[in-house]
């Protein structure tokens, strides 16, 4: 049957759930094509704050990494905005001039910031805070400059304005109403948050209407309509944001404040829909993640034709991501003519609660100081409980002074845990019990919780350690490997062992995977542990390897490749050199350059000349991509330097030669030096080797990278030999218990130096370990020359026949 095509366009939160959705109800469907203006993955903008804040890394917030576009065969242009909609032919159209026909379309356009249209908006040093550029431009200004002014005192300004002060700003924050928060808290709520946040260090100007933003090219501060200035060298404009429909408009799809949408999130316009902050549904536009996911779910049944349950409308809840503050606000919150409220305030702890009541139900609360009942409070307001039959003070101290266990313990089944992604205590508690959930990690594997804006993590924790009692602790300490599955690397190398397994798709089935492809974090690591445990049997699963490893090269940004030949111990001579010229040449390789690790790396070498590159160069691979020794970094050492005491060329080559190609669970740096002046940097590589007199030092666990770390000394020996055994039997330890894409330098903070020594210094054990190396060793084969005695692969990889 042929696939439906079906188009998505912006490749944010709302978005990419949908399709996740989508592919869950009927994976094959479809053939999906994705569009998205910025230059990334799906990333979890809600982490944006984190990330500023300094709680987590850009790099850490991926929620749909390249690899899983690719296992679910979806079409990705990333860069790329669509610029407009035939629905008449059913096509789309980008800004790269590319044209997408479609069965059915869904716009997942979201927000755009809105800019204060005030004078000087245009200078340099004023941003937004919505995507990782603008989170970019914060964290370079905060090097450069002292003073921030966020103009705007919601949710974004006030994460924001965290976000500065933690990188050392000046943090001023100027709000038009005269209390905090205004959409989220009341007047009392808003003046305790005041509070905590000026002992923080942030400087609050309320009821302030900025006139002008003042400066040269840059910004230097802010005048304000009562006449008084502030001097500021970055503005971040953070008062709302406005549904993105202009795409819409100009292709004559329904619009008013977003996108009108019916309970099935379908437009005015057949086979086109809408989700997420661009749509308007019954009138109300949403700018939190827990509506927008109930959308793409009845939005992915309606498409794939399944009986679907309408989306109604959403009552919301917040909650502040600042840390050393709790603020939570749900439901209709401000009491009036036809709602009253109960209040608990101790000024003395600084605790307030509210709940808001319409008659006998429960519609709204507003919790400062101590959060923890927001969850229970949300469901009532969710079901719109009547508490005609409960003491009602009691409800907002509902297990007065008991173990705080007792929280998850009181909450009902379909009380809602994960507010951002609707998982109710049932949901989690039948995940622990009939999938054997043991870790918050599997728990969000398996349910989604905590996936979103992680503020549910604490109390899913709670409701683990609630659920398995004991267990608990024990289980608590062995982290999933991933998602697919709630067992640790220990419990799977062991399975592995003990049960004989030999295939990645083997182990799945065999272990219960949760999902029958696994994913990109799995498989490549089922496929390292299958060949750590049995290297001569074990077939390597090109399938299974990240997308370098399996090219043999290193894929570049403009979609090039990189080739690095190996020159063992960096030393090469003139037979090479012409070689690598004459290939430079006849390729038409725009940059030669030489790396850290001392080779010669070819960049810009175009896909289908890879091979042809890889022939007429006829040198080994120098695994420049891979999870395995990269390169054994040299000094000149005794044949030329004065101060050398040791040969270091000659051990440096031997120790390549020895290890080239070993699979390791993450890259592997070496390095040797003649004397302790170390220019071959031994003391930031995994294992550096130091010539001293009538001997060597072996250091290991240094890193030269993101995370910086001098190497530890780990032996002294006299001979090249022992060198060898010592690093055989260490390398071996390291690639027999450490988690895959664990580096050395974190491997031997866990496990520690002193445990490592206490290993290698039982004689037998090292003697085991040094066999099971040169096990492991004797399977080494060059991939670049086996790949061009293949013609299939190299047809599959490359596209080229090189031998015929
Ligand atoms: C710093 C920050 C913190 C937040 N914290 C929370 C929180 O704690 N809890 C919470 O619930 N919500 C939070 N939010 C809000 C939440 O992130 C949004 O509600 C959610 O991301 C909206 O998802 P969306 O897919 O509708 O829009 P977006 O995530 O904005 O995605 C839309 C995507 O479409 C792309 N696009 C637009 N037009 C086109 C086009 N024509 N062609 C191609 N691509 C296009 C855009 O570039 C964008 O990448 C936060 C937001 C920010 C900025
Ligand atoms: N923790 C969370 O849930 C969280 C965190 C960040 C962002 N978000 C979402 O992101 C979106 C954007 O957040 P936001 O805080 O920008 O929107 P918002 O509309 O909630 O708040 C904007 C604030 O700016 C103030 N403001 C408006 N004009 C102003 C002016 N000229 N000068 C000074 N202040 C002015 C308003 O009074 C208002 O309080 C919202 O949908 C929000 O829900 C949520
Ligand atoms: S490490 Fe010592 S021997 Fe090697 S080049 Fe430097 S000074 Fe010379
Ligand atoms: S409440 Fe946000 S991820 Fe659970």
């Amino acid at each position: 049957m042929q696939k439906k095509k079906l188009v998505l366009v912006g490749n944010g939160m709302a978005g990419v759930r949908t399709i996740e959705e989508i592919i869950k109800v009927s994976a094959e469907e479809f053939e999906i094509t994705i569009f998205g203006s910025e230059p990334h993955p799906n990333y979890n903008r809600i982490l944006l704050s984190k990330v500023l804040q300094g709680d987590t890394k850009v790099t850490d917030i991926t929620l749909n990494d390249w690899d899983w576009y690719r296992e679910n065969n979806i079409e990705l242009y990333t860069g790329e905005t669509v610029t407009g909609i035939d629905s008449e032919n059913k096509v789309v159209t980008t800004d790269s001039g590319r044209t997408q026909p479609y069965d059915e379309l869904i716009l997942a356009t979201g927000s755009l910031p809105f800019m204060l249209p005030l004078p000087g908006a245009d200078k340099e040093g004023v941003t937004a805070f919505r995507d990782i550029r603008d989170t970019d431009i914060m964290l370079d200004a905060s090097k450069k400059f002292k003073k921030a002014a966020v103009i705007g005192g919601g949710l974004l300004g006030l994460e924001a304005a965290r976000g500065l002060l933690n990188l050392g700003m000046e943090v001023s924050v100027i709000h038009i109403a005269p209390y905090l928060m205004e959409r989220q808290l009341d007047p009392t709520a808003a003046k305790l948050l005041q509070t905590e946040l000026e002992k923080q260090g942030m400087n609050f100007l309320l009821e302030k209407n900025t006139e002008e933003i003042v400066g040269k090219d840059r910004v230097e501060g802010l005048k304000f309509k009562d006449g008084s200035f502030l001097e500021a060298d970055l503005v971040v404009m953070a008062v709302g944001i406005k549904p993105n429909v202009e795409l819409a408009k100009i292709s004559g799809i329904p619009v008013n404040r977003g996108i009108v949408v019916d309970d099935y999130m379908r437009t005015g316009i057949s086979n086109v829909y809408a989700v997420g902050e661009c749509a308007e549904h019954r009138g109300i536009v949403y700018g939190l993640v827990a509506p927008l996911y109930e959308q793409g779910k009845a939005l992915a049944a309606d498409i794939c034709g399944k009986a679907a349950k309408p989306y109604e409308g959403s009552v919301l809840s917040t909650q502040l991501k600042v840390s050393g503050v709790e603020v939570f606000s749900a439901g209709d919150f401000m009491e009036d003519e036809t709602k009253k409220s109960i209040k608990v305030f101790d000024e003395q702890e600084g605790v307030y609660k509210k709940i808001v009541l319409r008659g006998n139900q429960i519609v709204g609360a507003v919790l400062f100081g101590d959060s923890k009942d927001g969850n229970r409070l949300f469901s009532m307001i969710q079901k719109q409980s009547d508490i005609s039959d409960t003491s009602k003070v009691a409800i907002l101290q509902p297990v007065g002074g008991e173990a705080e266990e007792s929280l998850v313990a009181a909450m009902s089944a379909d009380d809602i845990i994960c507010g951002c992604n609707g998982v109710s205590k049932g949901t989690i508690v039948q995940a622990i019990q009939e999938k054997g959930c043991t870790s918050v990690d599997a728990i969000k594997a398996c349910t989604s919780a905590s996936r979103s804006c992680g503020g549910c993590k604490p109390l899913v924790a709670d409701l683990l350690q609630h659920t398995l009692g004991a267990e608990f602790d024990g289980q608590a300490k062995t982290e999933a490997v991933c998602s697919c599955t709630t067992l640790s690397r220990d419990e799977i190398v062991a399975e592995i062992r003990e049960k004989g397994l030999t295939h990645v798709k083997e182990v799945m089935n065999v272990l219960g995977w949760e999902t029958e492809e696994g994913c990109s974090k799995c498989r490549p690591a089922l496929n390292y542990y299958l060949g750590m445990v049995n290297p001569i049997q074990y077939q390597d699963e090109r399938e299974s390897r990240f997308v370098n490893e399996r090219m043999h090269a290193n894929i570049q940004k403009d979609g090039t490749y990189s080739v690095v030949p190996r020159m063992y111990g960096g030393v090469t001579n003139s037979k090479d050199l012409r070689k690598i010229a004459d290939v430079v040449d006849k390729y038409d390789i725009p940059l030669v350059k030489m790396t850290g690790g001392q080779r010669i790396d070819l960049l810009g070498v175009k896909k289908e000349d890879v091979p042809k590159v890889w022939e007429d160069l006829n040198m080994p691979s120098g695994f420049a991509y891979g999870k395995s020794l990269r390169t054994v970094k040299t000094c000149v050492g005794e044949q030329f330097c004065r101060f050398g005491t040791q040969d270091s060329i000659s051990l440096g080559i031997a120790l390549e030669k020895k290890y080239e190609g070993l699979a390791t669970p993450h890259k592997v740096k070496m390095a040797v030096s003649a004397c302790p002046r170390n220019c071959a940097e031994s003391g930031i590589k995994d294992l550096g080797v130091v010539g001293i007199d009538g001997g060597w030092e072996i250091y290991v666990g240094g890193n030269g990278g993101t995370h910086l770390r001098a190497a530890d000394l780990l032996y002294k020996v006299k001979t090249d030999e022992e060198v060898i055994e010592i690093t055989s039997a260490y390398l071996q330890y390291y690639r027999e218990t450490a988690n895959y894409l664990e580096r050395t330098s974190a491997w031997i903070e866990r496990v520690g130096l002193q445990h490592v020594k206490e290993v290698l210094d039982d004689l037998e054990t090292r003697k085991d370990l040094c066999g099971r190396m040169e096990e492991a060793l004797s399977t080494y084969k060059d991939p670049w020359k086996e790949i061009l005695e293949d013609n299939k692969v190299n047809n599959d990889l490359f596209g080229t026949l090189v031998k015929s």
